[in-house]
């Protein structure tokens, strides 16, 4: 089932007579799980699992648009992660339309969208040939999320990537992450690494911090605990590092509506590695996020 939601953003402007990029598009799976997605950025906006509440963070102040980001949710980073490189902060996939080429239920009902982005390597400013893929799956407690990406030049392909993904807190005063305890952290604006302490992290900003070497699957899991909304369990695999930001009070970019940077954390499955694909080179990275109910 497809419900079209009212747009986050009344000035984002329809284009040229095509479906709004930005409009929401919400899929309800046969269990109740819930993800909405929308083709600009191909941007996962929110997710529910069956019986629950929403997990994803989406700002009421978000812009939506050509050259504009969503704020919240899942932004796809690709090819560069902030300012690791010397092409355009996050790469120059998350502000432009991509197609929706599947959208809908799958035969066990889950809630199922598939987007793609192709570039035929003219475009400014990153002129690569590429196709992006991203498929993104909702049913039961779970939401996964699929990145992939064919390198379609005749030159190497190196990038990195993220699924920049916003979780919900009740309270960021109330919520803890564990398992990346007493790993070294490297700051992202160029500080320098710190080792995180043991035990639960608090997810009170100023944090932005990223942690490499995280292993794949459940091994690697990081744990968001929430006292009101109860745990969501982020795995993934392809992504090296678990970047943590929140902006914390005072320090929230604009388009953050007031007061959330409190509702909120960052937990970032990232490839800050590059990679470099050869020409028809594939790559995929993928996270699971599972939401436990409050023990
Ligand atoms: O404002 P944006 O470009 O969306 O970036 C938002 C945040 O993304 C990541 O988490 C980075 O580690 C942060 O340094 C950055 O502030």
């Amino acid at each position: 089932m497809t419900e079209p939601l009212a747009r986050p953003d009344a000035s984002s402007a329809p284009h040229d007579g095509a479906p709004d990029p930005c409009r929401p598009v919400r899929l309800v799976a046969d269990d109740g799980a819930v993800l909405t997605f929308c083709a600009h950025g191909g941007h996962v906006l929110g997710w529910s699992p069956a019986g629950g509440e929403e997990r994803l963070w989406l700002s009421r102040d978000t812009g939506c648009g050509p050259g504009t980001a969503v704020r919240g949710g899942i932004p796809v980073i690709w090819p560069q992660f902030a300012a690791r490189g010397d092409g355009p902060r996050h790469g120059v996939v998350r502000d432009r339309a991509w197609e929706v080429l599947q959208a809908g239920t799958d035969d066990r009902g889950a809630a199922t969208a598939r987007l793609r982005l192709v570039s035929d390597g003219t475009t400014t400013p990153y002129p690569h040939a590429f196709t992006l893929h991203l498929d993104a799956v909702a049913v039961g407690a779970e939401l996964s999320v699929r990145l992939w990406v064919r390198s379609e030049g005749t030159a190497p392909l190196t990038f990195t990537a993220a699924l920049h993904t916003y979780l919900r807190v009740s309270s960021t005063a109330d919520a803890r992450l564990t398992g990346l305890e007493g790993r070294t952290a490297e700051a992202n604006d160029g500080s320098g690494s710190t080792v995180l302490p043991q035990g639960p992290l608090p997810v009170v900003g100023p944090v932005d911090v990223a942690v490499a070497g995280v292993e794949p699957g459940t091994q690697g899991a990081v744990v968001l605990r929430d006292p009101v909304l109860g745990a969501t369990v982020l795995t993934a695999d392809g992504f090296g590092s678990r970047v943590v930001w929140n902006p914390g009070p005072g320090g929230a970019p604009g388009d953050v509506h007031p007061g959330g940077e409190g509702e909120f954390v960052c937990v970032e499955p990232a490839q800050l590695e590059p990679v470099t694909l050869s020409p028809g080179g594939e790559w995929t990275g993928c996270q699971v996020l599972r939401a436990d109910a409050p023990a």
